[in-house]
């Protein structure tokens, strides 16, 4: 993307420094003495090459996290001994059912929009509970505190290990209408609803069917879960004998289009990575989590070769950090781990995990039309970054060595020191559609 400019549309701020972000051809792109002007809808209206030095400091576009659960945010990190199906019934069921309550509801909600974006999520895509009111609550935060979103009341009419937590089908049904309904009827400009059928093994097939027709007609969107672990794949072949694979449950009930999402996809097979490939459905790398709960690997360079959307997810409370910033390095981590059992495995560069981590999760969730990068047109998503921030975690030792001063070096170093050991520190401030959203006023 060279710079450009379109005068004929009036200015509402323009920030000047270091952009860096991905475009389709160039896995980091980084532009120099920039100014970018965003119009009055939070768009950004033209690129211009200034001549002003920045030490350390540069623009990114705002991290996307393809998949994570609001709803168990309260036990991140305190519950990662047993593997998923155990873990689901002993710490995640329980504490879902507590969001019938609308002021605990409140609480956590409040805590995990506000702690994700001052992490640099600006778009996260939801699960929530199977309770509608609540789940409206979500996103009813989300847009006051102005963070993008894809918000999931789940669905769920089959769960053997915990019946207090279930729903039957009708009412499940009635329930998805009643909320994306309601929830398009706000209006909200960033928060959007998702149709979520937690995942296979907790549908039933009639369930399942209604809710492909339901995204089709709405053409809303769909997240899900699929072949995360062992144990769920040898489950879903038993609860679905007819089905030819985990990815043909989903297919054979309509859910699998180009605004799908489903998180994990460690043990997909060549023929169902064609079906993603041809439905132009994405996939959710959840790094973290697949670690964590002892799940499995994505073999993230296999799933590009087959030409499928891929961003990354957190997936708290299965991940234990709710940042980007993790995901990236755990995403990193797992392409090296790959790496050490197969030396001839192509080990992710941190140029394609920021893509990712950005315009990646954009495509991810069909929302490369109106965020990903600093593309004219697109929405002035974007973290300020400092990498020296005083009091920070990072220490620059060779700032005044001229060798590293050379161009573009030296913001790859500065995202290269970002990615290995910066928090939100270093964020110093968060955009969201143009608006400053983090430092938080204190009214949101
Ligand atoms: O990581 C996960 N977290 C969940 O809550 C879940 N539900 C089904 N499958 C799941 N995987
Ligand atoms: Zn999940």
């Amino acid at each position: 993307m060279g710079p450009s400019s379109d005068t004929g549309t009036s200015l509402k701020s323009v920030f000047w420094g270091t952009f860096v972000h991905s475009t389709c051809n160039e896995a980091v792109q980084v532009l120099e003495d920039t100014a970018v002007g965003v119009d009055h809808e939070g768009k950004v209206r033209g690129l211009l090459c200034i001549d002003v030095y920045t030490s350390f400091i540069f623009f990114m576009p705002g991290m996307v996290d393809a998949h994570i659960h609001a709803s168990q945010y309260s036990f991140t990190g305190t519950a990662l001994d047993l593997p998923l199906l155990e873990w689901l019934n002993t710490y995640t069921f329980p504490v879902e059912a507590q969001f019938e309550d609308p002021e605990f509801a409140k609480k956590i909600y409040s805590q995990v929009v506000r702690r994700t974006l001052r992490n640099g999520t600006t778009t996260a895509c939801y699960f929530a509970t199977i309770y509608t009111e609540t789940t409206l609550l979500l996103a009813e935060i989300a847009d006051r505190v102005g963070q993008r979103a894809l918000v999931g009341k789940v669905c769920m009419d089959r769960n053997d290990g915990a019946s207090y937590y279930k729903e039957s089908t009708e009412e499940s049904m009635r329930e998805t209408d009643k909320f994306i309904t309601q929830l398009l009827g706000k209006g909200y400009p960033l928060v959007s609803p998702i149709i979520t059928p937690r995942f296979a093994p907790s549908c039933t097939s009639p369930l399942l069917e209604f809710l492909g027709k339901t995204a089709k007609n709405n053409d809303i969107h769909v997240q899900s879960h699929i072949s995360e672990n062992r144990d769920e794949v040898n489950l879903v072949q038993q609860l679905f004998p007819d089905c030819k694979s985990y990815t043909d449950v989903y297919l054979k009930h309509g859910l699998l289009s180009r605004k799908t999402v489903m998180a994990h996809a460690c043990y997909l097979s060549d023929k169902e990575l064609e079906i993603f490939h041809k439905t132009g459905a994405s996939i959710a790398h959840c790094p973290n989590s697949n670690i964590s709960l002892c799940s499995g690997m994505l073999d993230v360079s296999r799933v590009m070769k087959h030409k499928v959307k891929i961003g990354l997810g957190t997936d708290v409370a299965g991940g234990y950090a709710p940042s980007m910033l993790d995901a990236i390095r755990r995403a990193i981590d797992t392409s090296k781990a790959l790496t050490i059992l197969d030396p001839k495995h192509q080990t992710l560069t941190f140029q394609e995990v920021f893509r990712l981590a950005t315009l990646g999760g954009s495509q991810a969730l069909s929302l490369d039309d109106q965020i990903g990068n600093f593309a004219v047109g697109k929405n002035f998503d974007a973290l300020l970054v400092n990498v020296s921030v005083p009091d920070g975690p990072i220490d620059i030792c060779n700032e005044e060595d001229p060798k590293v001063r050379v161009q573009s070096y030296i913001w790859f170093d500065a995202l290269k020191h970002l990615f290995s050991s910066g928090d939100d520190r270093n964020i110093v401030e968060v955009y969201v559609a143009g608006r400053r959203v983090v430092p938080f006023d204190n009214t949101s």
